[in-house]
Formats: structure tokens, sequence, C-alpha cells
């Protein structure tokens, strides 16, 4: 529905409350990921900067600051992280219900425009992930962008690299 004009349209990093927002929300996720019998052992050992990180990571992605691509890592070095680590589809769905739960918990934006945009993205994210983690080799160029990520669609079918 066309509520706001152009110019006036918020970055869903504004929308969703900012960087204390953010980062507040995948502090309370990986508090949850380190209870839950089926991601536990896939973070077991993780950096103590991983919720920030990707907190910043996502905050980027949504147009806000570049925190991650400044000091913390690139999208190249996303996909690395996840390389090797053979993630499954059930491990990926209990990753998206997590943070959605704990999306509803910090109350990050509910209305269902923004949650369908967080949505897609979440699915789009964690899917790349799993196949980015079941490869040796990755597609993207070193100094590939980061993701850019708005309140349309996907934009197009998906295509194999
Ligand atoms: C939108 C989806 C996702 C995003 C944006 C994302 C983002 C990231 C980022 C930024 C890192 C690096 C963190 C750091 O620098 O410390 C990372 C690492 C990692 N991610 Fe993801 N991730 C996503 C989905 C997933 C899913 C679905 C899983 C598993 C079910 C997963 C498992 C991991 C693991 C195991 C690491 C390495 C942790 C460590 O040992 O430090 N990720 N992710």
């Amino acid at each position: 529905m066309e509520t706001q004009s152009k110019t006036t349209v918020p970055t869903l990093y504004e929308w969703a409350g900012g960087m204390e927002k953010f980062e507040a929300w995948t502090r309370l996720f990986y508090q949850r990921v380190n209870e839950d019998p089926i991601l536990e052992p896939v973070f077991r050992g993780m950096s103590p900067e991983h919720a920030r990180h990707v907190a910043h990571f996502i905050a980027e992605v949504f147009r806000g600051p570049t925190t991650y691509s400044d000091t913390e890592g690139s999208h190249y070095e996303m996909i690395h992280h996840h390389m090797g680590k053979n993630l499954t589809e059930v491990q990926r769905r209990r990753w998206v219900n997590l943070i959605q739960e704990a999306a509803d918990e910090v109350g990050v934006p509910d209305d269902p425009e923004f949650r369908s945009a967080l949505v897609g993205y979440l699915e789009w994210g964690s899917r790349l992930a799993v196949i980015n983690s079941n490869t040796d080799t990755i597609g993207e160029a070193v100094d590939a962008p980061m993701p850019k990520w708005g309140w349309g669609e996907t934009g197009g079918p998906y295509i194999s690299t």
C-alpha cells in the first residue's frame, strides 16, 4: 500500500530502530542459539563478537552504517565464514525461526510491510548460507559489494554461479 511519498520512505535500518535495536536483537538471538539443541553444536566456540558482527552485517544490508565492511569483514568474508560448515535445512529452518522469535521479543517492528521484507531477507540469506556451506568455491569476487535490501521484491530468479 502506498502511504508515503518516495522522498520520505525510511530505510529498513531506520524503520527497524537503528543499531541498538539490531545489536539487542542478535544478542538475544545467539543466547537462544546457545540453548538450542539443534544449533548449539553448530555455533559452539563462536567468537564473542559474532552477535555484534551479524547485527552490523544485517544493518548494513538494510542500508544502515557501513560498520561491518569498514572494520569487520566483507561480503566475501561473510561467505567464507560459512564454507565447510555443511549446514542442513533443519539447522537453517531453526535459525530462521529463532531469529524471528528474538525479533518479536526485543520489539523489532512487526508491521506487515517490514516483516515481509525482513522474512524475505532472512530466507534469501539463510538459503545462500546453506548453499555456501556446502561448496568449496566462492562464486563472488573478493571485492563483491555488500548486498542491499529494500522494501520491494527480489528482482528476478535465482541464478547459480
Ligand atoms: C541472513 C542469513 C545470515 C547472515 C546475514 C549471516 C551472517 C554471518 C556473519 C556476518 C558471520 C561472520 C561473523 C563474524 O565475523 O564473527 C557468520 C558466520 C557464521 N554463520 Fe552465518 N549468517 C546467516 C545465516 C546462517 C545460518 C542459517 C547458519 C546456520 C544454520 C549460519 C551459521 C554460521 C556459522 C556457523 C558461522 C561461523 C561462526 C564462528 O565460528 O564464528 N549462518 N554469519
